[in-house]
Protein backbone atom coordinates (compact mmCIF):
# COMPACT_ATOMS: atom_id res chain seq x y z
CA UNK A 1 0.00 0.00 0.00
CA UNK A 2 1.23 3.49 -0.85
CA UNK A 3 2.47 5.91 1.79
CA UNK A 4 -0.21 7.43 4.08
CA UNK A 5 -0.27 11.15 4.81
CA UNK A 6 -0.34 12.68 8.31
CA UNK A 7 -3.04 15.25 7.53
CA UNK A 8 -6.21 14.01 5.82
CA UNK A 9 -6.10 13.83 2.02
CA UNK A 10 -9.28 15.96 1.85
CA UNK A 11 -7.37 18.85 3.47
CA UNK A 12 -4.27 18.25 1.35
CA UNK A 13 -6.34 18.31 -1.84
CA UNK A 14 -7.70 21.77 -0.95
CA UNK A 15 -4.23 23.30 -0.42
CA UNK A 16 -3.30 23.64 -4.13
CA UNK A 17 -6.62 25.40 -4.65
CA UNK A 18 -5.89 27.89 -1.84
CA UNK A 19 -2.49 28.38 -3.38
CA UNK A 20 -3.98 29.05 -6.82
CA UNK A 21 -6.49 31.59 -5.52
CA UNK A 22 -3.90 33.39 -3.43
CA UNK A 23 -1.55 33.52 -6.42
CA UNK A 24 -4.33 35.17 -8.41
CA UNK A 25 -4.99 37.70 -5.62
CA UNK A 26 -1.29 38.51 -5.47
CA UNK A 27 -1.18 39.02 -9.24
CA UNK A 28 -4.06 41.47 -8.84
CA UNK A 29 -2.11 43.27 -6.13
CA UNK A 30 -4.61 42.46 -3.38
CA UNK A 31 -2.82 42.64 -0.05
CA UNK A 32 -5.49 41.58 2.42
CA UNK A 33 -8.56 39.44 2.25
CA UNK A 34 -11.16 38.65 4.89
CA UNK A 35 -11.86 35.01 5.56
CA UNK A 36 -15.45 35.66 4.37
CA UNK A 37 -14.28 37.07 1.01
CA UNK A 38 -11.79 34.25 0.50
CA UNK A 39 -14.43 31.65 1.35
CA UNK A 40 -16.95 33.20 -1.05
CA UNK A 41 -14.38 33.28 -3.85
CA UNK A 42 -13.50 29.65 -3.28
CA UNK A 43 -16.93 28.26 -2.52
CA UNK A 44 -15.86 26.75 0.83
CA UNK A 45 -16.92 27.98 4.26
CA UNK A 46 -14.71 30.35 6.25
CA UNK A 47 -14.60 27.78 9.05
CA UNK A 48 -13.40 25.12 6.59
CA UNK A 49 -10.51 27.37 5.58
CA UNK A 50 -9.69 28.08 9.24
CA UNK A 51 -9.87 24.39 10.15
CA UNK A 52 -7.66 23.44 7.21
CA UNK A 53 -5.03 26.03 8.11
CA UNK A 54 -5.19 25.06 11.79
CA UNK A 55 -3.59 21.75 10.82
CA UNK A 56 -0.46 23.77 10.19
CA UNK A 57 -0.67 26.19 13.09
CA UNK A 58 -3.42 28.59 11.88
CA UNK A 59 -3.04 31.99 10.25
CA UNK A 60 -4.94 35.27 9.93
CA UNK A 61 -6.27 37.52 12.63
CA UNK A 62 -9.77 38.27 13.90
CA UNK A 63 -11.02 41.45 12.23
CA UNK A 64 -8.06 41.61 9.87
CA UNK A 65 -8.46 38.56 7.70
CA UNK A 66 -5.47 37.22 5.88
CA UNK A 67 -2.34 38.91 4.67
CA UNK A 68 -2.35 37.51 1.11
CA UNK A 69 1.38 37.43 0.56
CA UNK A 70 2.13 35.89 3.92
CA UNK A 71 -0.51 33.21 3.49
CA UNK A 72 0.62 32.52 -0.08
CA UNK A 73 4.22 32.10 1.08
CA UNK A 74 3.19 29.86 3.94
CA UNK A 75 1.02 27.64 1.77
CA UNK A 76 3.80 27.49 -0.84
CA UNK A 77 6.10 26.24 1.90
CA UNK A 78 3.52 23.74 3.18
CA UNK A 79 3.19 22.47 -0.40
CA UNK A 80 6.96 22.08 -0.57
CA UNK A 81 7.36 24.73 -3.23
CA UNK A 82 10.33 26.30 -1.47
CA UNK A 83 12.62 23.73 -3.07
CA UNK A 84 13.10 22.12 -6.46
CA UNK A 85 12.37 18.56 -7.58
CA UNK A 86 14.08 16.41 -10.16
CA UNK A 87 11.59 14.45 -12.22
CA UNK A 88 11.70 11.85 -14.97
CA UNK A 89 8.99 11.19 -17.53
CA UNK A 90 8.43 7.57 -18.55
CA UNK A 91 6.68 7.33 -21.91
CA UNK A 92 7.31 10.05 -24.48
CA UNK A 93 3.98 9.78 -26.30
CA UNK A 94 1.23 12.40 -26.47
CA UNK A 95 0.89 12.88 -22.74
CA UNK A 96 4.54 12.50 -21.75
CA UNK A 97 5.59 15.06 -24.34
CA UNK A 98 2.89 17.51 -23.29
CA UNK A 99 3.96 17.24 -19.64
CA UNK A 100 7.65 17.55 -20.48
CA UNK A 101 6.94 20.67 -22.54
CA UNK A 102 4.69 22.35 -19.98
CA UNK A 103 6.82 25.21 -18.69
CA UNK A 104 4.61 26.04 -15.72
CA UNK A 105 5.73 22.93 -13.82
CA UNK A 106 9.33 23.97 -14.24
CA UNK A 107 8.49 27.47 -13.03
CA UNK A 108 7.10 25.90 -9.87
CA UNK A 109 10.32 23.97 -9.34
CA UNK A 110 9.63 20.61 -11.01
CA UNK A 111 12.50 20.04 -13.41
CA UNK A 112 12.38 17.27 -16.00
CA UNK A 113 15.82 15.65 -15.91
CA UNK A 114 15.19 12.64 -18.11
CA UNK A 115 12.62 11.22 -20.53
CA UNK A 116 12.41 7.52 -21.37
CA UNK A 117 10.69 5.42 -24.02
CA UNK A 118 10.99 2.08 -25.75
CA UNK A 119 10.37 3.27 -29.33
CA UNK A 120 13.55 3.37 -31.36
CA UNK A 121 12.33 6.29 -33.53
CA UNK A 122 11.84 8.43 -30.41
CA UNK A 123 15.07 7.50 -28.64
CA UNK A 124 17.74 10.12 -29.31
CA UNK A 125 15.24 12.84 -30.31
CA UNK A 126 14.77 15.82 -28.00
CA UNK A 127 11.93 17.43 -26.13
CA UNK A 128 13.01 20.96 -25.29
CA UNK A 129 16.71 20.30 -24.65
CA UNK A 130 16.25 16.85 -23.12
CA UNK A 131 17.13 13.77 -25.11
CA UNK A 132 14.69 10.87 -24.96
CA UNK A 133 16.57 7.87 -23.59
CA UNK A 134 16.11 4.14 -23.98
CA UNK A 135 14.19 2.70 -21.02
CA UNK A 136 17.16 0.35 -20.59
CA UNK A 137 19.10 3.33 -19.22
CA UNK A 138 16.52 3.93 -16.46
CA UNK A 139 18.24 2.24 -13.50
CA UNK A 140 21.60 3.85 -14.16
CA UNK A 141 20.03 7.27 -14.68
CA UNK A 142 18.08 7.11 -11.42
CA UNK A 143 21.12 6.12 -9.42
CA UNK A 144 23.17 9.03 -10.84
CA UNK A 145 20.63 11.85 -10.80
CA UNK A 146 18.81 12.25 -7.47
CA UNK A 147 15.37 11.79 -8.93
CA UNK A 148 12.48 12.79 -6.65
CA UNK A 149 9.43 12.08 -8.79
CA UNK A 150 8.70 9.69 -11.67
CA UNK A 151 5.88 10.71 -14.03
CA UNK A 152 4.31 7.62 -15.56
CA UNK A 153 2.81 8.18 -19.02
CA UNK A 154 2.84 4.69 -20.53
CA UNK A 155 0.05 2.29 -21.48
CA UNK A 156 -1.39 0.37 -18.55
CA UNK A 157 -0.05 -3.02 -19.69
CA UNK A 158 3.52 -2.00 -18.86
CA UNK A 159 2.81 0.33 -15.96
CA UNK A 160 3.11 -2.09 -13.00
CA UNK A 161 6.36 -3.55 -14.30
CA UNK A 162 7.89 -0.10 -14.70
CA UNK A 163 6.53 1.05 -11.31
CA UNK A 164 8.22 -1.96 -9.67
CA UNK A 165 11.46 -1.05 -11.38
CA UNK A 166 11.18 2.58 -10.29
CA UNK A 167 10.58 1.73 -6.64
CA UNK A 168 13.27 -0.97 -6.58
CA UNK A 169 15.68 1.72 -7.78
CA UNK A 170 14.75 4.06 -4.95
CA UNK A 171 12.02 6.29 -6.43
CA UNK A 172 9.79 7.50 -3.57
CA UNK A 173 7.07 9.34 -5.50
CA UNK A 174 5.11 8.39 -8.61
CA UNK A 175 2.71 10.67 -10.46
CA UNK A 176 0.74 8.11 -12.42
CA UNK A 177 -1.34 8.82 -15.53
CA UNK A 178 -1.74 5.17 -16.57
CA UNK A 179 -5.31 4.00 -16.00
CA UNK A 180 -4.36 1.28 -13.54
CA UNK A 181 -4.35 0.95 -9.75
CA UNK A 182 -0.66 0.41 -9.13
CA UNK A 183 0.75 -1.52 -6.16
CA UNK A 184 3.70 0.21 -4.55
CA UNK A 185 5.58 -0.26 -1.24
CA UNK A 186 4.38 1.52 1.93
CA UNK A 187 7.05 4.19 1.80
CA UNK A 188 6.22 5.32 -1.76
CA UNK A 189 3.89 8.23 -2.51
CA UNK A 190 1.49 7.42 -5.32
CA UNK A 191 -0.72 10.07 -6.88
CA UNK A 192 -3.02 8.88 -9.64
CA UNK A 193 -4.42 11.20 -12.27
CA UNK A 194 -7.06 9.18 -14.01
CA UNK A 195 -8.21 11.65 -16.65
CA UNK A 196 -10.84 9.32 -18.04
CA UNK A 197 -12.46 8.92 -14.58
CA UNK A 198 -12.81 12.68 -14.51
CA UNK A 199 -14.26 12.76 -18.03
CA UNK A 200 -16.76 10.02 -17.14
CA UNK A 201 -17.88 12.17 -14.21
CA UNK A 202 -18.66 14.93 -16.69
CA UNK A 203 -20.65 12.56 -18.91
CA UNK A 204 -22.49 11.18 -15.85
CA UNK A 205 -23.47 14.68 -14.79
CA UNK A 206 -24.67 15.55 -18.30
CA UNK A 207 -26.97 12.54 -18.12
CA UNK A 208 -27.92 12.47 -14.45
CA UNK A 209 -31.31 14.15 -14.80
CA UNK A 210 -32.37 11.78 -17.58
CA UNK A 211 -31.28 8.87 -15.43
CA UNK A 212 -33.65 9.86 -12.63
CA UNK A 213 -36.44 10.96 -14.98
CA UNK A 214 -36.37 7.54 -16.62
CA UNK A 215 -36.26 5.68 -13.31
CA UNK A 216 -39.26 7.73 -12.01
CA UNK A 217 -41.16 6.91 -15.20
CA UNK A 218 -40.38 3.22 -14.72
CA UNK A 219 -41.80 3.18 -11.16
N1 LIG B 1 -3.15 11.51 -23.77
C1 LIG B 1 -4.12 11.68 -22.91
O1 LIG B 1 -4.80 12.73 -22.88
C2 LIG B 1 -4.44 10.63 -21.90
C3 LIG B 1 -5.62 10.75 -21.26
C4 LIG B 1 -5.94 9.80 -20.30
C5 LIG B 1 -5.07 8.81 -19.99
N2 LIG B 1 -3.91 8.69 -20.63
C6 LIG B 1 -3.04 7.58 -20.31
O2 LIG B 1 -1.70 7.99 -20.28
C7 LIG B 1 -0.88 6.99 -20.85
C8 LIG B 1 -0.12 7.56 -22.02
O3 LIG B 1 -1.03 8.09 -22.99
P1 LIG B 1 -0.53 8.67 -24.37
O4 LIG B 1 -1.71 9.23 -25.07
O5 LIG B 1 0.65 9.54 -24.15
O6 LIG B 1 -0.06 7.34 -25.11
P2 LIG B 1 0.97 7.19 -26.32
O7 LIG B 1 0.70 5.87 -26.92
O8 LIG B 1 0.98 8.42 -27.16
O9 LIG B 1 2.39 7.16 -25.55
C9 LIG B 1 2.80 6.13 -24.73
C10 LIG B 1 4.30 6.03 -24.88
O10 LIG B 1 4.77 5.10 -23.90
C11 LIG B 1 5.82 4.35 -24.50
N3 LIG B 1 6.01 3.13 -23.75
C12 LIG B 1 5.28 2.00 -23.75
N4 LIG B 1 5.80 1.09 -22.90
C13 LIG B 1 6.89 1.66 -22.35
C14 LIG B 1 7.84 1.23 -21.41
N5 LIG B 1 7.78 0.02 -20.88
N6 LIG B 1 8.82 2.09 -21.08
C15 LIG B 1 8.91 3.31 -21.63
N7 LIG B 1 8.03 3.78 -22.53
C16 LIG B 1 7.04 2.96 -22.89
C17 LIG B 1 5.35 4.14 -25.94
O11 LIG B 1 6.41 3.79 -26.79
C18 LIG B 1 4.74 5.50 -26.26
O12 LIG B 1 5.67 6.38 -26.83
C19 LIG B 1 -1.80 5.85 -21.24
O13 LIG B 1 -1.82 4.92 -20.19
C20 LIG B 1 -3.13 6.52 -21.38
O14 LIG B 1 -4.17 5.60 -21.14
C21 LIG B 1 -3.58 9.57 -21.61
Amino acid sequence: MAKKSIVSMAVIRRLPRYHRYLEELLKNDIKRISSKELSEKMGVTASQIRQDLNNYGGFGQQGYGYNVEELYNTISKILGLDRTYNTIVIGAGNLGQAIARYTNFERKGFKVKGIFDIKSDLIGTKIKDIEIMDIDKLNEFISNNNIDIAILCIPKDNAQKIADRLTKNGIKAIWNFSPIDLRVPDDVILENVHLSDSLLTVSYRLNEEDLFKNSTEEK
